[in-house]
């Protein structure tokens, strides 16, 4: 009676999707608009293959007759035995995976009636779409009123569970082991892809993609349940794994973890309850509950039999599943199955699921990554006719096939009851979601492309700010402010400095600049011309190129990261790191050539340098202003320093001891390390730095007075004004410099850069990685949630809406046909709504 309702109804269902076509558009099966795409590329297959379903010329003909009053889908009658017609390959071969599904074999073909397997085949389109609405469901939320039911399946350990998934699949892909190493509930969505050969499994969650070696399931199912630590017990977070095969029905199952009888010596003590509490949870209506018994085990002690009256008392929602039924004899076997003490409505089914060993050939083979399905129907079918218990004539439901079959309809009947409580929960989610879009976001729509594209143009946009305001100029700048520094340096080690280092030692000379001001380059002294040949000679061979190169870069680079923290990619480290690396490669390509061309340009100033007279004032004018500036950075850092010693005086007082120690006037007893006339070593070091600095100071005004003098004046006097040489020597390299850097690096990066950022962050980039981006900013996350939330639940509700629709025009279907007086299909047929 069960499976005439549903097969009716599938039957009728067909006729609406085929008719109603025209009535449907925008509805449950042509609302193709790319959402699933942003969801997940598998169930968009689904949909795509329902929605471009082709129905067999057979079952079109079939269902042309029952329209026109022929004898009705559940009797047959109407293709008869001769072979279907066929319409096109595809169809052809849809119809025949089909039928594998259900475990139906060639020889099974010829002599089925061919509406049954049509009305199979129709059933399973609409069971297809439903388990479908049930993805989209689970991926809006883990909210129990936001779910379609699912066949969960329960049984003690050892009951023979896993040889009853695994039939039903048609390979071994669950976890085995003495231990109990089911952990987390499975959640098993079984999807039947009738044109394709290929068979695998896909974790949604885990990114693997697809995975046809069933070995490798069992292997990733093994380590995700020995994650679970054993302090924990069980976890109810479930695994979610879809197989897609042309063998298998569109189910939606729940594997559960085994009830165990006894808690082994390494177990925790709470396990056995735990694992009740996890199963109670659900086995909740509305939910079906696949109760698995062996055979050899007396069904009152049946654990999961037990925990399914307490939860299903009327046995409403619960089928039976008498596995090992080889191990007993056929009568006893055939008594189970007709079970009073328990009644269950929806039956009981024996099944022997263990693999013969010598079936299909080796069994190795049959083991391992094979199909198991053909080698469990043939042992199923030779145990079961060869005992007349088990005939047709009994209406004992027995065999692997038959237990499909009856998942199907069942899962199909009870999703379709559902529908309208399901509807209702999540038009209250629609509304909840609508408010808070409304009120939180001002209905401002978003989406993770349209995030990324608008931070990406806002970025891009700052960046062409900043190349309006980083030109030659600014590099000019750059550079001569490290040629500046390079010039001090070289002043300080060829004409100011004085040896500090060691003070045992008396200072040898005086005052090495006192005799700068008189020195007569001319005459027989050429020390003050090679000094300053030297010194400007170590500045235009210091490697100029290169560092101008990467003192632009590095400014580059900073003015990057300033960008970046002060826009939307701040939030988001992933993007931050593809714009680093992006200006790191770019740079660092771009360097390597410019450093050296740049080297070139100046190569004529290491040989001979003209000083024209307005240089000359011009570099007068620059390095007095340098030389302030030094002046006031050691009058700032002597300030520091008598801060840290702990004042003026005692820095004076050490300082006074280093001076009387460089002139000779205090003899120091050993080197001085582990302090001297009274003060630590560390106020020591302290003391030579101020030396140093109180020098350094009287040597700058010093050397400002000289450059102030008239000496200085004119270029001839260069020998005695070394500053304002250097100074114009600089300022000569950084004109080529800048011109050099403004040309060649600043113009490539800034074409460059954006253009690299499209690549790296807008064509680069994969779906997953824009959703991964967008949802690092918390703020965007929770935006994007109520946005693709509320997508979702519109999407569903349509979805539904479209089945409502099929519904109504079943009702009218039935009304014509009862005021007509003829067969109308049985009373009670399903509701959708
Ligand atoms: N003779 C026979 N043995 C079976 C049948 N089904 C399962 N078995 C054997 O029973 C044992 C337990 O089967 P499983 O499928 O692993 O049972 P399970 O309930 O999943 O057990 P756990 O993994 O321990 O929870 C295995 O050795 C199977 O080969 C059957 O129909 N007939």
């Amino acid at each position: 009676m069960f499976e005439q309702q549903a097969g009716t109804f599938a039957v009728d269902l067909f006729h609406r999707t085929k008719d109603g076509a025209t009535e449907l558009a925008g509805g449950a099966l042509s609302t193709a608009n790319g959402f699933f795409d942003q969801i997940d590329k598998g169930w968009r297959q689904t949909k795509d293959d329902l929605e471009n379903a082709q129905y067999p010329e057979w079952l079109q003909r079939l269902l042309a007759k029952e329209e026109s009053g022929g004898t009705g889908g559940s009797n047959g009658g109407g293709q008869g035995p001769e072979e279907p017609k066929k319409s096109g390959a595809g169809t052809a071969a849809a119809g025949a995976s089909t039928a594998a599904a259900f475990g139906y074999s060639q020889e099974d073909d010829d002599n089925k009636e061919a509406e049954k397997i049509a009305r199979d085949e129709q059933m399973m389109m609409l069971t297809k779409k439903m388990i479908e609405i049930r993805g989209l469901l689970q991926t809006v939320g883990q909210s129990d009123s936001l779910t379609l039911p699912s066949i969960v399946v329960i049984g003690s350990q050892s009951s023979g569970k896993s040889s009853v998934l695994e039939a039903i699949v048609g390979h071994e892909f669950l976890p085995k082991g003495h231990n109990m190493v089911t952990r987390r509930p499975i959640e098993l969505t079984l999807v039947n892809t009738p044109e394709a050969h290929a068979e695998y499994g896909e974790f949604p969650a885990l990114g693997l993609g697809k995975v046809t070696d069933f070995t490798q399931i069992q292997k990733t199912l093994t380590d995700l349940n020995l994650a679970v630590p054993v302090s924990d017990c069980v976890s109810d977070d479930p695994i979610q794994l879809r197989i897609y095969s042309p063998n298998v029905p569109d189910l939606s199952l729940i594997d559960l973890p085994g009830y165990i009888q006894v808690v082994g010596r390494d177990q925790p003590p709470e396990l056995k309850e735990k694992i009740s509490q996890l199963c109670e949870k659900y086995i909740r209506a509305p939910n079906v509950i696949l109760a698995i018994s062996a055979a050899d085990v007396d069904l009152a002690n049946s654990t999961a039999l037990r925990a399914s009256r307490r939860m299903d008392p009327r046995g409403e929602r619960t089928i039976g599943v008498i596995t090992k039924m080889d191990l007993v004899d056929a009568e006893r076997g055939a008594s189970l199955l007709s079970d009073k003490k328990y009644a269950l409505r929806l039956g009981y089914v024996g099944v022997v699921c263990r693999v013969p060993a010598n079936a299909g050939g080796s069994k190795l083979f049959t083991r391992g990554n094979g199909n198991i399905t053909s080698a469990i129907a043939k042992n199923e079918n030779a145990y079961f006719s060869s005992h007349p218990e088990f005939s047709p004539e009994s209406h004992l439901d027995v065999g692997t096939k038959n237990l499909k079959k009856k998942l199907m309809h069942v899962l199909e009947q009870t999703m379709a009851s559902s529908l309208k409580t399901t509807s209702e929960a999540i038009q209250r989610e629609l509304a909840e979601a609508t408010y808070e879009y409304k009120v939180q976001y001002n209905e401002r729509p978003l989406s993770a492309e349209s995030y990324l594209a608008e931070s990406l143009d806002a970025f891009k946009h700052s960046f062409r700010g900043f190349t309006d305001q980083f030109g030659r100029q600014q590099v000019r700048e750059l550079l001569k402010h490290e040629l500046d520094q390079q010039v001090l340096n070289l002043l300080a080690q060829r004409y100011w400095n004085r040896p500090l280092e060691d003070l045992s030692v008396p200072l040898p000379e005086t005052d090495p600049l006192t005799s700068l001001a008189k020195a007569d380059p001319e005459g027989e002294d050429e020390i003050w011309k090679i000094k300053l040949d030297s010194s400007s000679a170590s500045l235009t061979k210091l490697g100029v190129g290169r560092l101008a190169t990467s003192v632009v870069a590095n400014a580059l680079h900073a003015h990057i990261d300033r960008l970046i923290a002060n826009s939307r990619f701040a939030a988001h480290p992933f993007a931050r790191q593809a714009i680093t690396d992006a200006s790191t490669s770019i740079l660092k390509d771009l360097s390597y050539d410019i450093a050296d061309e740049l080297e070139i340009c100046i190569k004529p100033y290491k040989y001979r340098i003209e000083v024209e007279d307005n240089e000359w004032t011009k570099g007068r004018e620059n390095v007095t202003s340098v030389l302030k500036d030094e002046l006031k950075v050691c009058e700032v850092a002597v300030k520091q320093l008598e801060d840290q010693v702990g004042g003026r005086k005692k820095v004076k007082d050490v300082m006074s001891f280093i001076d009387r120690v460089r002139s000779g006037q205090v003899v120091l007893e050993g080197d001085g390390v582990g302090g001297a006339g009274g003060f630590s070593s560390a106020l020591l070091a302290k003391g030579r730095e101020a030396v140093f600095l109180r020098d350094r100071v009287d040597v700058l005004k010093l050397r400002l007075l000289a450059v102030k003098s008239k000496q200085c004046a004119t270029k001839k006097n260069k020998y005695h004004c070394p500053e304002v040489f250097l100074d114009a020597v600089a300022d000569k390299l950084t004109t080529t410099a800048d011109l050099f850097l403004d040309a060649e690096l600043l113009s490539k990066f800034y074409y460059i850069f954006p253009r690299e950022l499209d690549a790296r962050l807008g064509r680069g980039l994969s779906q997953e990685e824009i959703d991964r981006f967008a949802k690092e900013d918390p703020k965007i996350k929770r935006h994007l949630d109520v946005v693709r939330r509320k997508e979702l639940l519109e999407h569903v509700l349509k979805e539904m809406e479209g089945l409502r629709q099929l519904e109504q025009r079943e009702k009218r279907v039935m009304s014509r046909r009862q005021g007509r007086g003829g067969e109308a299909r049985e009373k009670g047929g399903w509701s959708l709504f």
